[in-house]
């Protein structure tokens, strides 16, 4: 699929290719405009200003990355022009003829192109195929940029997508001040943990689909960065669970608002004390929804290990590692269980048909 077809092109069917029907287990538990509030909605206003204001919104902050490891900001300071620009223009990407989106395909997997589009994953070897076209930018550091590897239509997307990485970067930097002051650390600690910290835009398109039940947009996961900052439209898909699974709720959209999710890298570095939000997107009969998801992540040969230990605490992570080597470790682990779990059923059929 990555490399010849677009989804946009056999979303209009009337039942999905099985290469994207997930077990039951996976399935979605519940309907993607089923809005819980658990989530709290934080209002960034006056985070610059020592009149209390500061302490108040870090103490609401750091409360819910320890509790969930995803909340929403709202007041952040950025034009809410250059995200209704973002959006729309990105949507008009995918609204493009597949063969201009297959233009930029990233046909080799993710280690062989800096950017582009592909259907699903930039991961190779998937088992169970995601209900998603996406679009990679290399954003930071600057001299990762590839403008080739930047689609040239529709007109302005290119400047605005510059535009929009540069803002949410400043932004990302001081959501990551504020959980370094939680740490009890120089409010630099955790962009200096990251060495040369990288940015990637990631826009998510799930185009509707006939049997939403069956699918995820998204998998479940946990971003293997440090701190995600996540724009999403009025449709609704965003679920969250803190229970493994058991249980899930659904994000809502908050017009204007970043969905803020913490890492793996967050939690690692903060010896556990911070979760790494667990995460899935599900999709809907009715209409396509976009999702615009900027990673904020340490080079790959930054050393990763807990910036503090409490009294008493174990260490989170036995011995320090490159993030190189956790990212790829995790990447692999997640196609491995998944290429285990088809073959365990695949042998079960086998057996229930005797053979
Ligand atoms: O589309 C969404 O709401 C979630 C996107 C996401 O989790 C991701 O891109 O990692
Ligand atoms: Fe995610």
């Amino acid at each position: 699929m990555a490399d010849g077809t677009s989804l946009t092109a056999i979303a209009e069917e009337k039942s999905v290719p099985s290469s994207f029907i997930r077990d039951e287990d996976e399935r979605p538990k519940v309907a993607h405009n089923q809005f819980s509030n658990e989530i709290p909605v934080i209002s960034l206003a006056g985070i610059e200003e020592d009149d209390g204001r500061r302490e108040e919104i870090c103490k609401k902050i750091v409360e819910v990355c320890e509790d969930w490891g995803i909340f929403q900001v709202v007041d952040h300071g950025i034009d809410s022009k250059l995200l209704s620009d973002m959006s729309r223009l990105s949507r008009d990407f995918f609204a493009l003829p597949p063969e201009e989106k297959l233009h930029y395909n990233m046909a080799g997997g993710i280690a062989n192109t800096r950017g582009g589009f592909s259907v699903s994953s930039h991961l190779q070897g998937e088992t169970v195929q995601d209900w998603r076209e996406l679009y990679i930018y290399y954003t930071y550091p600057i001299n990762s940029r590839d403008y080739s590897r930047w689609p040239e239509k529709p007109q302005d997307l290119r400047e605005v997508t510059e535009q929009y990485s540069e803002k949410v970067w400043d932004l990302a930097r001081k959501l990551l001040e504020v959980l370094s002051e939680a740490m009890g650390l120089e409010k630099e600690a955790l962009s200096k943990s990251c060495v040369e910290m990288e940015q990637r835009v990631v826009v998510n398109f799930y185009p509707k689909c006939a049997e939403p039940d069956l699918v995820l947009g998204l998998k479940r996961h946990t971003d293997p960065v440090t701190i995600t900052l996540l724009l999403q439209d009025g449709v609704g898909g965003l679920q969250a669970t803190r229970d493994n699974g058991e249980t899930w709720i659904t994000v809502p959209p908050v017009e204007g608002a970043f969905v803020v999710n913490l890492g793996d890298h967050a939690h690692y570095v903060s010896n556990g004390r911070f979760k790494s939000a667990d995460h899935q997107a599900v999709v809907n009969s009715d209409c396509s929804r976009l999702s615009i998801a900027a990673f904020h992540n340490p080079t790959p040969e930054a050393v990763v290990y807990p910036l503090k230990v409490g009294e008493g605490e174990e260490p989170v992570l036995k011995e320090p590692m490159t993030f190189k080597d956790l990212y790829w470790g995790k990447m692999h682990q997640y196609i491995e269980l998944a290429r285990l779990k088809k073959l365990a059923k695949d042998q079960a059929r086998q057996h229930a048909l005797g053979r």
